[in-house]
């Protein structure tokens, strides 16, 4: 009986925090409060995060610091929150890409913050970081990351908070925190051991390895590998694999994304009670009156 509540409890507590995204993971009694570690942020600016949004519901958000190869300094921290936040409220919102500007993805955190910064700082911001990738990994979007040039570090961790990796000829993932005295800190080893198993992703981080495309494809960490090199041709090309999975209307794709997201994170019986719920949004719904109506055939 006693055993019984408290499962319950548990589940009602994992639902609780999975539907509501902006949740975070950690709080004072964490010895981490927010407000503190946004005031340090302010203080190493610089690149900006962009974000565009479509009338076909498809958002691309754009790492945009092209003189540190993109990486990621205090400000543009703050502003992929923001963004995330925004992406979050999107009601028409189908699908993301996240690319780099000027033909690379992202070289991780910026060296200058990572010298400048005390431990418990180092921490915080590998905590508030962690949380907004968390957010973006459950955004009721499917998510892709373009891959052109160099993912690096924090980048290449970036690249496993989306549910797909498109590479271009060229490109490359590298864990190099091992090289940096370091381990990765923003949820990517956690995702990489869920994307390709603990034995690979050992691999990887352990040996710093330089998993260029072909590599990424065998390994199931990319899904393919795209005839274009240049940034519009392959922003074209990421948009075009990506529309296969997203047509149709927002509210059934992102009730799509939720039934994968409970799949993935809870456990057996807290997940079909959850899809059992998002079941329900959709039931009755202009999507399936109109389906019913025209008397689908699926060929
Ligand atoms: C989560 C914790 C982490 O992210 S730890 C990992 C932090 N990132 C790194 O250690 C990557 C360091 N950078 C590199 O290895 C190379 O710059 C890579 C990304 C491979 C690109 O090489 P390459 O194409 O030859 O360009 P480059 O080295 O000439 O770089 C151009 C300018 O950008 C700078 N840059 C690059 N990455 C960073 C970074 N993360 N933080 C600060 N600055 C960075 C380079 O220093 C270089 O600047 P400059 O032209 O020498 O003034």
């Amino acid at each position: 009986m006693a055993v019984s509540f408290w499962n319950n409890l548990l589940q009602i507590t994992k639902n609780r925090v999975l539907q509501q995204r902006g949740v975070s993971l950690y709080n004072y009694t964490h010895s981490y409060e927010e407000h503190v570690i946004k005031k340090k942020l302010k203080q190493f600016a610089g690149g900006s995060i962009n974000l565009s949004k479509d009338g076909s519901g498809i958002g691309v958000l754009t790492l945009n610091n092209p003189r540190l190869m993109n990486a990621f300094t205090g400000t543009m921290m703050l502003e992929l929150q923001e963004k995330v936040t925004e992406l979050e409220n999107w009601k028409e919102g189908k699908g993301l890409i996240i690319h780099g500007a000027e033909n690379t993805f992202c070289s991780g955190s910026d060296l200058n913050i990572v010298k400048a910064v005390s431990l418990q700082d180092g921490v915080n911001m590998c905590v508030f970081i962690q949380n907004t990738l968390t957010r973006l990994m459950r955004l009721p979007l499917i998510s892709v990351a373009l891959v052109q040039g160099k993912a690096v570090g924090g980048g290449a961790e970036l690249t496993t908070a989306c549910d797909f990796r498109l590479m271009t000829p060229g490109s490359e993932i590298r864990f190099v925190h091992k090289l940096m005295g370091l381990v990765p800190g923003w949820g990517g080893a956690t995702r990489l051991v869920q994307l390709i198993g603990s034995r690979n992703a050992l691999k990887l981080l352990s040996g710093a390895l330089k998993v260029d495309p072909e590599r990424a494809v065998r390994l199931g960490l990319a899904e393919e590998i795209l005839p274009s090199s240049d940034e519009t041709g392959s922003l074209e090309e990421a948009c075009t694999w990506l529309n296969q999975y997203t047509e149709g209307p927002a509210d059934v794709i992102q009730a799509i994304k939720k039934v994968v997201i409970a799949g993935r994170e809870l456990h057996l019986e807290a997940a079909l009670r959850e899809e059992k719920d998002i079941f329900g949004t959709v039931w009755g719904g202009p999507a399936n009156v109109q389906a019913l109506a025209q008397r689908a055939k699926h060929k």
